[in-house]
Parts: C-alpha cells; structure tokens; sequence
C-alpha cells in the first residue's frame, strides 16, 4: 500500500489524482493521447487505469480523465 522511492515498482490499486480526479486507463488515448502505453512500457505495470511510474517521474501519476489536465501525481505513502 506505499511505494518505494520514486514508485516505478508499485504496483497497487490507486486510480485516482491527488486531487480527487479519476485516472486514463493506460491503454486509452482519450481523453488525451499519448505514448504511455502498456506496448511501449511493458514491464511498467501499465494496468487499468491504476497509478505507475513507468518514466522516471518523483512518483506515480496518471493521465486523468479532466480534458483540462493532462497527468497529475496520484497520492500514495512512500514506504
Ligand atoms: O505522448 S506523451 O507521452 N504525453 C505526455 C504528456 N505528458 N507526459 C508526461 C507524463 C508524466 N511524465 C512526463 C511526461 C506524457 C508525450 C511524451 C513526450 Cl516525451 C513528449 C510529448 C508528449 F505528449
């Protein structure tokens, strides 16, 4: 339920931003396009819509599903 360091091995159930907004499933490209797929990262754990880590960001994010903003950090404890 925490990751560790910047979250690139996390793999939990969070789906939503750290401002209450609903995750992008990775594999969608809408609302927003984008090359963070499951194809391209496939040992990131791009599953659903959960929040990862797969390029080197402080933490794990997601694409959100607001039109109006593109990724956002999701909130989850490091451990
Ligand atoms: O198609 S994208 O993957 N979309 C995108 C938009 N923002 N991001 C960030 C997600 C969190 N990590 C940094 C890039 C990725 C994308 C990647 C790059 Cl390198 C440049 C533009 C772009 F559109």
């Amino acid at each position: 339920p925490c990751q560790i360091g910047n979250g690139a091995s996390y793999r939990g159930t969070v789906s939503v931003t750290r401002t209450g907004k609903t995750c992008q499933r990775w594999d969608r490209l809408f609302p927003h396009v984008h090359d963070r797929t499951p194809h391209n990262y496939p040992s990131s754990g791009l599953e659903e819509n959960y929040c990862r880590n797969p390029d080197g960001e402080p933490g794990v994010w997601c694409f959100t599903t607001n039109p109006l903003v593109r990724w956002e950090r999701c909130e989850v404890p490091v451990c």
